[in-house]
């Protein structure tokens, strides 16, 4: 007996027992570690290629929501797609012959495995893959189960082994391997579409939700004016019903979700909910999420405990703590991380948290009410928002509807605007109808904000004390509104566009300021030159920090900047910032 040669065949065998568990354990942190399992596929078949000689794994998936179908008429086969194949390429053209078709039928209507022995002789010449050319081949085909056991059959996997040196000997391991990556295949793809499915019912809710809210928003008028707000300005139909909302969920402590384009006056509601609430007497505390770092966000909002980190000089109560009994207003709440917010949640969820650095876990009873201008279910949808922190802040989502849309409140905006203006400003300025009648046709996609600067701007510059039409910017063609606008929408302005030379803007520190209302400087001519690269980028420096109410952080975000470059640009521009 020649007992050397059994001795090598044993250690051979050994080794492709070594080698297939290798493979199958390479498979198995693939599968597992990937959020999508088709992706990694390609991986997978050049792992069974390399470790176990498989050659041209490829992957088909029934269409989801075929699979009623399938059940119903066992004989036919719903629509499949290769969705993964061993070069990875979409499956079109020669890769949707990348499984034999009688062979997926086979094992899609059977749900049971397949093994040729020889494919060229079982199925003829084209059931081999391009690439193939004419070698002989064994084939493995493996079901991919709905569930373990389950007779509906979501998916078949596939490889090729050559015939050459005795190949037909490892039909059985391959088969056995192929059952084993199906399986964990399976788990992925089931927990897969699970979430997907999960997801898109998050979604559509969220979109309903929103639906409601806004229609409730754009519905017929209400039968009679609400009651004024505490600095809310309007009269529309759609500003008295966001008002009916406020003040229905202001005897609730239930949280609240402000949505609406920027300037629309998310924080002006968030106040007067406030102080129509039961809480009215304790503090409101706004702490804006886009404005600070995650590392500061986090001591702002939980405090620090003394020595917590370099800086942290002494303990430091956080506006969780500061809000205690209040209401705690979070501005920009899409901006925040995905670690943010688990920390956020926990606290939303138990009411509790540490100070950083700290070990004694505080509770608080705080009302939140947040706001956004960013899509949240899209967020939510693409892994941005978690979920479980969208529905604790989203109870009662409440739309502010662009001022675009309610022109109505534009005239009683204005005046009112001008009043707090005049009170700041020790001044009597009164508007004109006239330019009442031309700011009523101007989009302001800046919002109420933006009519609020627009305002401000006049009111600082025109030499009477009526302010008429002329005196504002847009009849000088001078208006970056008009301009912003036109290239928002690809409309001509109904107040004119960009004035085709350098713009007059007026920005303190680059027009004379308001104390001396007396000897305003008339409109400049406009020259015709265009504006030069430092000119351009200072004006549109000057008309971001205007669009973003002069708050540095928010420009930033509209220049996609880092806050502390914009403050580096507004030096080296020399504008000073200032409100109005
Ligand atoms: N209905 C209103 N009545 C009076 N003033 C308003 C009204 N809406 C907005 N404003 C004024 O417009 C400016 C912008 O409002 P606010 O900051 O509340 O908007 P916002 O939607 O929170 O903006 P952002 O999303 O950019 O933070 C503020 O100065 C505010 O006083």
């Amino acid at each position: 007996m020649d007992t050397s040669a059994a001795g090598s065949g044993a250690v051979a065998e050994r080794g492709e027992e070594y080698l297939t568990l290798d493979a199958l354990c390479e498979i198995a942190k693939l599968l597992t570690g990937a959020s999508d399992p088709i992706a990694c596929m390609p991986a997978v078949f050049g792992v069974l290629g390399a470790f176990m000689g498989l050659r041209h794994g490829a992957l088909a998936l029934l269409q989801e929501g075929a699979q009623a179908e399938t059940v119903r008429n066992a004989r036919h086969v719903n629509p499949y797609v290769i969705a993964a194949t061993a070069s990875g390429v979409p499956a079109a053209g020669a890769e949707a012959r990348a499984i034999p078709a009688q062979v997926a039928r086979h094992v899609f209507r059977n749900g049971v495995s397949l093994v040729s022995c020889d494919i060229l002789e079982e199925f003829g010449a084209e059931a081999l893959p391009p690439g193939l050319g004419d070698s002989r081949q064994a084939l493995v085909a493996v079901p991919i189960r709905d569930q373990a056991n389950s007779p509906f059959v979501l998916g078949v996997l596939c490889a090729y082994r050559s015939l050459k040196d005795n190949g037909a000997r490892y039909l059985d391991t391959d088969l056995r391997v192929l059952n084993m990556v199906a399986a964990v295949l399976e788990q992925s793809i089931r927990f897969r579409r699970l979430v997907a499915r999960d997801r898109d019912r998050i979604v559509q809710e969220a979109r309903e939700a929103i639906r409601v809210a806004a229609e409730a928003t754009a519905g017929p008028p209400v039968e009679a004016p609400a009651e004024a707000l505490e600095g809310v300005i309007g009269s529309s139909p759609a500003i008295q019903r966001v008002i009916g909302q406020i003040r229905k969920v202001a005897g609730t402590h239930t949280p609240v979700l402000l949505r609406g384009e920027s300037g629309t006056g998310k924080e002006v509601f968030a106040r007067a909910l406030h102080a129509l609430s039961e809480r009215r007497d304790k503090a409101f505390i706004k702490v804006n999420c886009a404005a600070l770092s995650q590392s500061l966000l986090e001591s702002e909002l939980f405090g620090h405990e003394k020595g917590s980190f370099t800086g942290a000089v002494q303990q430091k109560k956080g506006r969780f703590e500061m809000a205690e009994g209040g209401t705690l207003f979070l501005d920009e709440i899409g901006e925040i991380s995905l670690e943010f917010q688990a920390k956020l949640l926990r606290i939303l969820q138990e009411g509790e948290f540490e100070r950083v650095g700290g070990t004694r876990t505080l509770r608080v009873d705080v009302r939140l009410v947040t706001a956004t201008n960013k899509d949240l279910e899209r967020a939510v949808a693409n892994g941005t928002f978690r979920a479980d922190l969208y529905f604790r802040i989203c109870v009662v989502p409440i739309v502010l509807p662009p001022l675009r849309d309610r022109k109505e409140d534009i005239g009683l905006l204005a005046q009112g605007l001008l009043e707090r203006f005049n009170k700041r400003n020790g001044m009597k300025k009164k508007l004109h109808p006239s330019a009442v009648a031309a700011l009523a046709q101007c989009n302001f996609p800046g919002n109420v904000r933006e009519l609020e600067n627009c305002i401000a701007r006049v009111a600082a510059l025109s030499p009477e004390t009526v302010i008429h039409a002329d005196d504002l910017a847009c009849h000088h063609d001078h208006c970056l509104s008009a301009d912003l606008w036109r290239l928002q929408t690809g409309t001509a302005s109904p107040v004119g566009g960009l004035a085709q030379g350098p713009l007059e803007l007026p920005v303190l520190g680059s027009r004379p300021p308001a104390a001396a209302p007396s000897a305003p400087p008339p409109p400049p001519a406009v020259p015709s030159a265009p504006l030069d690269g430092e000119a351009a980028e200072r004006e549109a420096l000057i008309e971001a920090m205007e669009r973003a109410g002069w708050v540095q952080a928010k420009a930033a975000r509209l220049r996609g900047m880092t806050p502390r470059q914009i403050g580096y640009a507004l030096k080296k521009y020399n504008i000073r910032v200032e409100k109005f």
